[in-house]
């Protein structure tokens, strides 16, 4: 939902809700046969943050998720939605607050996707007219053409599209809250991903307080700006950004959990730091061959970056090239393998292997910034660690 449709629609002015935070507090649930689902929890979600409950089976990640929203009543503790206890409240009042994504029961199978997604502004007494923009507007937004998808039924949708269907369910009345639940295990690996991105990039647009549940790690890394560990009994084993918890696990439990190849995965979270860059000689693409060749023999270097008279960059030119007569102009080659700044490790490495490059050139839109190599590459890898290394998309969404 982008904010000019939000303008552009007086009727829904008033429903750009503000993000709230949620706090838990000494919440437990112990089920009729006296299995304690969570016990004692103690968990804040900032607002307008996306935070995922992550852990293995029955640690009780889907009982803390559904006492947010009352789906399931909290034996003790407390409640608290931007500072109000809503423990006691109406809970069918509390639900229109909060979105709820699910994987399993999703839509509603004899209704269009229409009537599904205008399910809660109809509960709300909203009139036909703002409705229909409301719901023209969100399909498009999750990526379904209204025209297309409308006025067609859940089962003439395909896993991905039905899941952005329900994802604009949520999100019709404007909660400030969304809890999600397993969303994407249905889908394949690669829709899985392409969905995950949708899903931030959304984010990024609507700001709620999101609490997502997953399994998967990997998914909560990639998509969480806080993620909470939890063991049997909804213990928080460790409450952190994907950057530290893969960085440093708190304990044992969480270091079998985020994987050995957590280093791996830390690639994917951490964003490249000018301090990290290499800045290898340089020259110009209307400079002398000789003076060039002199340059990389002063630096000790087998190669040289080239740069335009914009001091942006041309490609690059080899020791073994910089001789006779001529420019660098004439004999630099193209460089295929670059990456914005604004990347993560991963997507630098991955340019590195995908061109069989020994370096890779980092721009700030096509200024050169420098370049990573295998070892700088790793370096930044280690200092992220000690926490100095500003994280991506993934870990700083608010
Ligand atoms: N209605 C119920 N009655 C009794 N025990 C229940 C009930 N619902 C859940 N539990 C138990 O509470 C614990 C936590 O369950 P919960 O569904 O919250 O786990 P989860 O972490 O979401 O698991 P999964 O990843 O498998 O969905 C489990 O031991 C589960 O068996």
């Amino acid at each position: 939902m982008d904010a000019t449709a939000q303008a552009g629609h007086p009727a829904s002015a008033t429903d750009a809700a503000p993000a709230v935070d949620i706090r838990l507090e000494g919440i437990s649930k112990v089920y009729a046969d006296g299995t304690v689902g969570v016990a004692e929890l103690d968990l804040a979600f900032a607002a307008g943050e996306l935070t995922v409950l992550v852990g293995p089976s029955g640690c009780g990640k889907t009982t803390t998720m559904k006492m947010i929203n009352r789906l399931i009543e909290p034996t003790t503790g407390r409640i608290l939605l931007g500072g109000e206890d809503v423990t006691r409240a109406d809970p069918e009042q509390l639900r229109r607050r909060i979105g709820y994504v699910i994987q399993s029961i999703g839509l509603f199978p004899h209704q269009t996707v229409r009537t599904n997604v205008g399910t809660v502004p109809r509960l709300l007494g909203w009139d036909k007219d703002r409705i229909r923009t409301r719901v023209d507007e969100l399909l498009a937004t999750v990526g379904l053409d209204p025209a297309a998808h409308g006025d067609r039924y859940p089962a003439q949708l395909s896993g991905g599209q039905r899941q952005r269907a329900g994802v604009a369910r949520a999100l019709a009345a404007d909660p400030p809250v969304l809890l999600v639940d397993e969303p994407f295990s249905a889908v394949d690996p690669v829709v899985r991903e392409r969905l995950q991105s949708e899903f931030l990039r959304l984010q990024q647009a609507v700001r709620k307080t999101i609490v997502f549940v997953t399994h998967d790690i990997e998914e909560a890394v990639r998509i969480g700006d806080r993620i909470a560990v939890m063991s049997q009994g909804g213990r928080v084993e460790q409450y952190a950004t994907p950057a530290e918890l893969l960085g440093r696990p708190a304990n044992d439990f969480v270091a079998d959990f985020v994987g050995a190849d957590r280093g791996l995965k830390r690639l994917a979270v951490t964003g490249i730091d000018p301090g990290d860059l290499e800045r290898p000689p340089v020259v110009h693409v209307a400079d002398g061959l000789a003076d060039a060749r002199s340059a990389l023999e002063h630096a000790g270097a087998r190669w040289a970056v080239v740069l335009d008279d914009q001091e942006n960059l041309h490609g690059w030119l080899s020791a073994d090239h910089a001789g006779g007569p001529g420019t660098v102009g004439s004999v630099a080659r193209r460089m295929e393998a670059w990456v914005p700044a604004d990347s993560s490790l991963k997507a630098a490495f991955a340019t590195m292997l995908q061109h069989e490059a020994g370096w890779v050139a980092v721009l700030d839109g096509d200024r050169f910034l420098g370049v990573l190599t295998p070892e700088s590459l790793h370096a930044a890898l280690r200092r992220s660690v000690e926490g100095t290394v500003p994280e991506t998309a993934g870990a700083t969404l608010a």
